[in-house]
């Protein structure tokens, strides 16, 4: 059995499990289950606190997990990112009182207030700057107000709790993070099961991220309308009843979906449609 760690609680747990379910994989029904057995699959989900997941896969007891990119720098465990998984998407960064802190550089001398000491001690060091740092659980906005600290790190998404809390961002952002999945530092690449698993989610963010689009098109202007569909091999191109015209398909971002419409209307095709793609293996 494939044993894969899955984070229980926080803005990882959610979306994690529903990528797993979409994936075909049983997941929890109540909150309070620690452990499920998917014995069709021949997996087994661990649910953790996200912070722990990469110390456990770093210890060979668990063979991969779901964890924040974030949480696996700072944890400074011996795992490694195999697959970005596109939620929980952030920036890691210092903010202070507005006009308090202008650089990096006027940072030395003053405290950090931070639940990710691992990331913000690495970083300093990198950038040689002699600040002290303080860890704290959370709601690390608030150590300014109190007085626990001059600055914070901490994760920023929308800038909302920033904003909130009457602070600003300075310096560059120190990371860019996502949801990943890990395995320990240089554990083998080509174990089958690890292979399907991540075949498995990587089909989950194709079809989260294409659609497949049909339209029919004048033989004369198949090749400007492949060019605005060119799929991801080639599209797939029948003839119809009516001479003189061909049927498409093709896979397309759904970003770019109906600016796509709209350019293969304009050349003349028609019956153009868009329909979602449930899973995929590519
Ligand atoms: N608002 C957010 N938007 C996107 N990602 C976030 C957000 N807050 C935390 N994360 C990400 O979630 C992971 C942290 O998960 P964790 O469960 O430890 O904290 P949390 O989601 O803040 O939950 P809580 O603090 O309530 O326990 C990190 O990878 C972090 O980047
Ligand atoms: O930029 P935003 O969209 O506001 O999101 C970022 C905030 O979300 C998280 O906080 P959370 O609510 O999990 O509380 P915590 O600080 O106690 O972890 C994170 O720690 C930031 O405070
Ligand atoms: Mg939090």
């Amino acid at each position: 059995m494939l044993r894969i760690a899955v984070p229980n609680k926080g803005s990882l747990s959610g979306p994690a499990a529903a990528m797993l379910h979409e994936a075909g994989y049983q997941q929890r029904r109540e909150s309070k289950e620690l452990r499920v057995v998917d014995p069709v699959n021949e997996v087994e989900f661990f649910y953790l606190r996200p912070r722990d997941i990469a110390i456990y896969v770093s210890s060979g007891r668990l063979d991969i997990g779901v964890t924040g990119r974030d949480l696996l720098i700072d944890s400074g465990a011996d795992a490694e990112e195999i697959l970005p998984l596109g939620f929980a998407r952030s920036t890691f960064r210092f903010a202070a009182r507005p006009g308090a802190v202008k650089s990096l550089a006027d940072l030395s001398g003053t405290t950090v207030a931070t639940s990710y000491e691992g990331i913000v001690d690495k970083y300093l060091a990198e950038q040689g700057v002699d600040a002290s740092v303080v860890h704290l659980d959370g709601a690390v906005e608030t150590a300014i107000e109190l007085g626990v600290a001059e600055v914070i790190a901490d994760v920023v998404e929308t800038g909302t709790s920033l904003r909130n809390a009457g602070l600003e961002v300075f310096g560059d952002p120190i990371m860019k993070s996502e949801a990943v999945v890990v395995r320990r530092t240089g554990a083998p690449a080509d174990e089958p099961k690890v292979q399907q698993f991540l075949r498995r989610l990587q089909g989950v963010l194709v079809a989260r991220t294409y659609v497949m689009m049909d339209y029919d098109c004048r033989v004369e202007q198949l090749e400007k309308a492949v060019a605005l569909t060119p799929g991801l091999e080639s599209p797939t191109v029948s003839p119809l009843h009516n001479e003189g015209w061909v049927a498409v398909r093709a896979m397309v971002p759904s970003a770019d979906a109906q600016k796509i419409m709209d350019d293969l209307y304009d050349l003349g095709a028609r019956a153009i449609l868009t329909t979602a793609i449930h899973a995929c293996r590519l």
